[in-house]
């Protein structure tokens, strides 16, 4: 059993694997010692979350996820602790390994109420695991508000109920309903699932757990992965700034300059060896006083080839101009807000864009360009944020970032990634622009274009992660504490 955190590099399995998984580990095993294994794990798990309670409320739904709950009832009713078990579902239509460990959990004297209990020091949320089929109603809906507005600590088995473990989608009466007071802890079982990790999957799970029941060596197909700790690289002494690369930001419209100077500012401190500026807006002053390292040039005056061009951040209707040349003379490029609008609302833009299948492309959309990019709405992207990214780095050869909680990376053929660091103190005009910048700085070092964007999604939330309470993070101080790619 361990932690996940952002240095944990895992294989994401979704629901169709992790069944798969289960058969075939359970063949292996005498019956029913999964649950056994599931309970066991949920019990020690709860004792070492909350040592001193007295009451454990255990919420049991009416398939195998309610049974790893009997199970752990029975394990921490043994152990001394008072175990309360409230549940859903019929006895006679329980699952066979359910069943079993009902029985163990009733003698083992666990405590069976109509209703919570009034006072409680650890609820575990064992109401719906991987079979979840629809939003949670009537008792079930109740008792996890319950939970989710009580003082004490929730244990989440295998997923939070009520959230979709391939995608992050939560029931939507259930998102109202949750005040999210309690601390939340998931010990995912068997396999780790990426719907808790996107959308509304870390808010849902909280701490991320993982125990995989004794039974790792079971191969299966992963349909996503957690990267871990992106690989540190050494400068050498025998390097130059040529070393590092150009970049080319592209971008900043009249009112918008300051997008296009976050880009290049973020870019500088995460290492790119130049870094030029070329702002569409004609009135804009050619020297930046505080970053007086930004070389400032006219659009139509630069050279693309050999350089790493970050365009679209703050850039305006008059970035889409621009794009054409853009797109057939960038040696790498990042693709960001208005140039993915530009290329969203003209299919000619968008065939230069498949054209450059084979070169360095990485598009940084958020949730809403990726549905123009799409013709689909938010909605339907934030529903599976997965498919959204895939989808859009197959259409158009690139490497797609879909950003927001739990940033998927995709890319045309391959696995995808799902970045865990980052949190909502991003949540401010202009972060995606320092990303953008980064991203140009680590493809202008020369990574491979998954590996840079992976790089620079994972360092991005570690800055927001690793920022002082006490201090605000915005955007230009963000794109000021960026550390280069190689050190
Ligand atoms: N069978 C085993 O030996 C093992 C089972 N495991 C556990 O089993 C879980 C999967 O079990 P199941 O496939 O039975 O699925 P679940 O226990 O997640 O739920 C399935 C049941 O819930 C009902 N249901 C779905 N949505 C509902 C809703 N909104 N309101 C009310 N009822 C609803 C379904 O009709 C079905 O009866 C895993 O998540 C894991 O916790 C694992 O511990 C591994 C071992
Ligand atoms: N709640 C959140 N949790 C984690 N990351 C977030 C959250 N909200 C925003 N971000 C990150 O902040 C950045 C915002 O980018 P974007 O939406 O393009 O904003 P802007 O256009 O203002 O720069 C993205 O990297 C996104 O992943
Ligand atoms: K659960």
């Amino acid at each position: 059993m361990f932690r996940i955190t952002s240095a944990t590099a895992a294989d994401l399995f979704d629901i169709a694997a992790t069944r798969r998984i289960e058969e075939t580990a359970a063949k292996a095993l005498p019956p029913h010692t999964l649950m056994q294994r599931a309970g066991l794990a949920v019990a020690r798990f709860a004792m070492a979350v909350a040592p001193h309670a007295r009451v454990v409320w255990v919420a049991c739904g009416p398939g195998n996820n309610g049974g790893d709950g009997f199970e752990a009832a029975a394990q921490l009713q043994r152990r001394g602790f008072r175990t309360v078990a409230t549940r859903i579902g019929d006895d006679d239509r329980l699952p066979a390994d359910a069943q079993a460990s009902l029985r163990r959990a009733r003698e083992a004297g666990v405590t069976f109420a109509e209703a919570p209990p009034t006072q409680y020091e650890l609820a575990v949320d064992a109401l719906l695991g991987i079979g979840s089929a629809r939003a949670p109603s009537g008792a079930m809906l109740d008792w996890l508000r319950r939970m989710a507005e009580g003082t004490a600590p929730v244990l989440s088995i295998d997923t939070p109920s009520g959230l979709d473990a391939d995608t992050g989608a939560m029931a939507a009466n259930y998102l109202q309903a949750d005040s999210a007071q309690a601390r939340r802890i998931c010990l995912s079982l068997l396999t780790l699932k990426p719907g808790l990790f996107s959308a509304h999957g870390r808010d849902a799970a909280g701490e991320v757990w993982f125990d995989d029941l004794g039974v790792a060596g079971i191969v299966d197909s992963p349909v996503a992965r957690l990267p871990g700790l992106p690989a540190a690289t050494r400068r050498h002494h025998a390097s130059h700034k040529g070393s590092y690369g150009d970049v080319a930001v592209i971008g900043g419209a009249p009112g918008m300059a300051g997008a296009a100077l976050l880009a290049g500012s973020a870019a500088l401190n995460a290492g790119a060896g130049r870094v030029f500026v070329a702002l569409l807006d004609p009135g804009a002053p050619a020297l930046d006083q505080l970053r007086p390292e930004l070389m400032f040039r006219r659009p139509d005056t630069l050279d693309l080839s050999g350089m790493t061009v970050v365009s679209g951040c703050g850039g305006g209707a008059a970035v889409g101009e621009l794009l054409p040349h853009i797109l057939q003379t960038a040696d790498a490029l990042v693709l960001d807000a208005d140039a993915l609008n530009g290329i969203a609302a003209d299919p000619a833009l968008q065939k230069l864009l498949k054209a450059r299948s084979g070169l360095s492309t990485v598009l940084t959309p958020h949730p809403l360009e990726a549905a123009r990019l799409l013709g689909s709405n938010t909605g339907e992207v934030q529903r599976n944020r997965l498919a959204a990214a895939q989808d859009l780095a197959k259409r158009f050869g690139a490497i797609v970032a879909l950003k927001g909680s739990g940033t998927v990376i995709a890319q045309p053929d391959g696995t995808p990634v799902i970045n865990v660091t980052g949190n909502a103190r991003l949540a401010t005009a202009g972060t995606g622009d320092v990303l953008a910048g980064m991203v140009g700085a680590a493809l202008a070092a020369r990574l491979a274009p998954m590996a840079a964007t992976c790089e620079a999604v994972w360092r991005h939330g570690d800055l927001a992660d690793q920022w002082p309470e006490e201090i605000p993070l915005t955007a230009g101080a963000l794109a000021g504490g960026c550390l280069p790619v190689a050190r």
